[in-house]
């Protein structure tokens, strides 16, 4: 199965565009977690096992594990969501980007070591660093197109010679040259719904949006939502991170998190109309 039938059959079945972050964060673990040998691991399945009921897929975020010296808990993670919800797309965000030969060990990485079924990429060095991704034809490959961050702006905004912010021309690239075997997606952040937009119409029904910015970076669900559907209100995995993993420091943090889960996929729906 390819990653975009997985999260296809995953937004059907789950009814869920929502996709919750893995950004484990030691300092804001509940006491009760803090004292496992392997808290990581312990936080994050905590946390998937809470919410799995109301999301489309897990994204890890790599520099949360590979700071504390944690890629085998995060291996261990990985094994554990493919094995427990085989249904539930993995998503490693990594944002890569090298020349081709380092390149092949990255898509390595996500792909074989972590066994992702899809990994965030950046395109600044052009096609020949998105290649070796694109070798491994069943896996998705996500492409940094206009973030959520403030200074997303610098660079994304600059215009071509034809006047297209660069952000649109990633766009119309993937779109139109990379995606070979129909597995690429973008990353537009829901802080920018009128790039989002944008981005939506350029691409086309097909190719998924990863969105994050929503939850603790202030994105709007509604706006969100109306800009970055597709014709079949699917298209996108909306990403919510520290307001789901980090909805309460106590005892009760699963339901917390679970509760805020629930929450935002209804939120989600209820704009899908
Ligand atoms: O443009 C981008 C690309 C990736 N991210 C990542 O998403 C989550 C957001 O976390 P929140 O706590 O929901 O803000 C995080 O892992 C980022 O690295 C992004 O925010 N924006």
């Amino acid at each position: 199965m390819t990653f975009t039938e997985k999260l296809e059959a995953a937004w059907k079945n789950s009814n869920s565009l929502l996709m919750v972050g893995l950004d484990p964060d030691p300092n804001r673990f509940p006491p009760c977690i803090q004292q496992s040998k392997q808290a990581i691991f312990d936080f994050c399945k905590g946390i998937i096992d809470a919410t799995a009921p109301y999301v489309c897929g897990f994204k890890p975020q790599i520099a949360y594990f590979a700071s504390e010296s944690a890629e085998e808990q995060l291996a261990a993670l990985c094994d554990y969501i493919h094995k427990t919800y085989p249904h539930l797309p993995l998503v490693l965000d990594s944002k890569r980007g090298d020349i081709g030969t380092t390149a092949e060990h990255y898509a390595k990485e996500a792909y074989k070591r972590y066994q992702a079924d899809a990994v965030t990429v950046n395109p600044y060095m052009g096609f020949d660093s998105i290649e070796p991704y694109l070798a491994w034809q069943n896996k998705g490959v996500i492409i940094l197109c206009r973030t959520s961050n403030p200074g997303g702006s610098d660079l994304q905004f600059f215009e071509s010679s034809s006047g297209e912010p660069l952000y649109l021309h990633v766009a119309s690239l993937v779109a139109e040259k990379w995606n070979r075997h129909g597995q690429c997606g973008l990353v537009v952040g829901a802080t920018f719904p009128e790039e989002l937009k944008k981005v939506r119409e350029r691409v086309g029904d097909d190719v998924p949006l990863l969105v994050p910015g929503i939850g603790a970076q202030g994105g709007d669900i509604n706006s969100t939502v109306q800009a970055g559907k597709n014709t079949r209100s699917t298209g996108m995995m909306i990403n919510s991170s520290r307001a789901i993993l980090y909805a309460s420091s106590g005892d009760d943090w699963q339901e917390a998190a679970a509760a805020v889960a629930m929450q935002t996929r209804d939120a989600i729906n209820a704009a899908r109309g």
